[in-house]
């Protein structure tokens, strides 16, 4: 992965609105359009109203214009890795491929790379919708 997603995951972070959690999470989605998306979490007085990084990235790269994530990085500020979550692993996938990557990254660089059949093995697949 190149230092620019790092980069943009790092930035994003540094914007998350985590006044309750105090948990900033930081998303960088490289796309099938070549641009750098990114997202934090913003969260809710209303704590369920709150949501993550990962879906902030992705809502920004589909009004953007990108439709695919070639890559990811996440980042938290207080772990040495942030797992997305189970939620965001399902949000990736709709538009991510078993192989597409993503890297989990503590503020020195990438420490953890995997891909999306490994975060979410044996998921609902269109096919299933008959
Ligand atoms: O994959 C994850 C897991 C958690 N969070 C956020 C949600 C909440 O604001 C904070 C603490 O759970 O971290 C993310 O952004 N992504
Ligand atoms: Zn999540």
């Amino acid at each position: 992965m190149s230092h620019d997603l790092f980069e943009a995951a790092r930035d994003a972070m540094a914007r998350a609105y985590a006044p309750y959690s105090k948990f900033p999470v930081g998303a960088a989605i490289r796309a099938d359009d070549g641009k750098i998306y990114v997202g934090a979490n913003i969260e809710n007085l209303s704590f369920p109203q709150g949501w993550c990084a990962e879906p902030t990235a992705i809502g920004n790269m589909v009004m953007g214009g990108g439709r695919r994530i070639v890559e990811m990085a996440v980042i938290a500020e207080k772990l040495a890795l942030c797992p997305p979550c189970g939620g965001c692993r399902q949000k990736i996938a709709e538009f991510a491929g078993p192989e597409t990557r993503v890297y989990l990254c503590d503020e020195v660089g990438v420490q953890k790379t995997m891909t999306m059949e490994e975060l979410l093995p044996f998921s609902f697949k269109t096919e299933m919708l008959g």
